[in-house]
């Protein structure tokens, strides 16, 4: 079975994870959000790209869930004595390797796409890992910041404000004139099943969505596309989904985010128990619901659920 699934950082990290341990044989594809990249330190940082291959890899600081496990933290010590920031964002020893090696690649010419296949070579994560794009895509979040409008980088919104103040807008800047990568199209079109995780619905898989010909080319596969909600109980799993739904006007709940991705695109959804209720307005919607258990407490619940993800492929497929 080929399965192709829309990634954003720690949820879909941990979500794949249970999928690779309920269907060890499926051939996964990945596609992964590129539009929190951020360069730093002349450094080119792709924390979801990571975030999935240190998690499947075996090298994630698990209670974070982003980052490397035993990670020090003396390069960013001494890039402050010399009074070189940003603070706020913690990259450790460990995860700087991985940086290096991008940046160091990247400018002698291997497209994302390459690097992103040879950094694999390393941690062996057990699906095929694809940046959305080679091109470069950035998401901006516009807010009001001591009475002045501006857009900071997603990064800054999320790490340095903890998306403390209200996004007015989000813009995948880029993504306009963006290319899917290499093998991005051609895994759609070969799957079998296409799965969105509990990704964030604007900034992780809204921007996969956002390069143009993904969405297209999802919608017409013509095989089950099933979704996961992110949301349970009105409130986002974990991070702040919410923040960035007001900003694209969608409620924070699992039937709205539903609605957002619509049934052009989805054609089973996935809820908590918690929100059983919403199981029949999402259908009304014209996508098949179930309400299962949604929080990913380890492993087996991971697995747990990207089975009922695929089994409610199977309904729809033979519907
Ligand atoms: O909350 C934080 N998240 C950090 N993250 C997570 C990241 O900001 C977001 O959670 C994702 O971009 C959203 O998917 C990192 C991820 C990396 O791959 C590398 C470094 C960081 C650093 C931080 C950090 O300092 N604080």
């Amino acid at each position: 079975m080929r399965i192709v699934v829309l990634a954003g950082g720690i949820g879909g990290a941990r979500f794949l994870r249970g999928l690779r341990a309920a269907v060890p044989d499926a051939e996964v594809t990945v596609i992964g959000n590129t539009g929190d990249d951020i360069h730093l330190f002349g450094l080119k940082v792709c924390p979801d790209l990571d975030t999935v291959m240190y998690t499947l890899g075996g090298g994630i600081n698990e209670e974070q869930g982003w980052g490397r496990s035993e990670e020090t933290f003396h390069l960013k010590e001494e890039l402050a004595a010399y009074g070189v920031g940003p603070e706020w964002f913690g990259l450790g020893d460990r995860d700087f390797a991985t940086h290096i090696v991008r940046t160091q690649m990247l400018g002698a010419g291997y497209p994302l796409s390459a690097v992103t296949e040879a950094l694999c070579d390393r941690w062996r994560p057990g699906v095929r890992l694809l940046p959305m794009s080679d091109d470069r895509v950035e998401t901006h979040v516009a807010v009001e910041l001591d009475g002045e409008r501006k857009a900071v980088h997603f990064q800054e919104y999320w790490v340095r404000l903890r998306a403390s103040v209200p996004a007015e807008a989000v813009v995948p800047v880029g993504a306009e004139q963006a290319k899917p990568a290499p093998g991005v199209l051609e895994a759609i079109a070969e799957a079998d099943v296409i799965l969105f995780p509990p990704s964030n619905p604007v900034v992780s898989v809204g921007t996969i969505l956002a390069v143009p010909g993904i969405r297209e080319a999802i919608a017409e596969a013509g095989v089950p596309v099933v979704g996961l909600s992110p949301i349970v109980g009105d409130a986002p799993v974990r991070g702040m989904a919410d923040k960035v739904l007001a900003a694209v006007g969608v409620e924070s709940s699992a039937a709205a985010v539903a609605e957002h991705y619509g049934s052009g695109l989805l054609d089973g959804w996935l809820v908590d128990t918690v929100d059983e209720g919403a199981v029949g307005r999402v259908e009304e919607a014209g996508i098949r619901c179930r309400a299962v258990p949604l929080m990913m407490t380890d492993l087996e619940a991971a697995a747990q659920m990207a089975r009922e993800a695929l089994a409610l492929a199977e309904e729809v497929r033979v519907a």
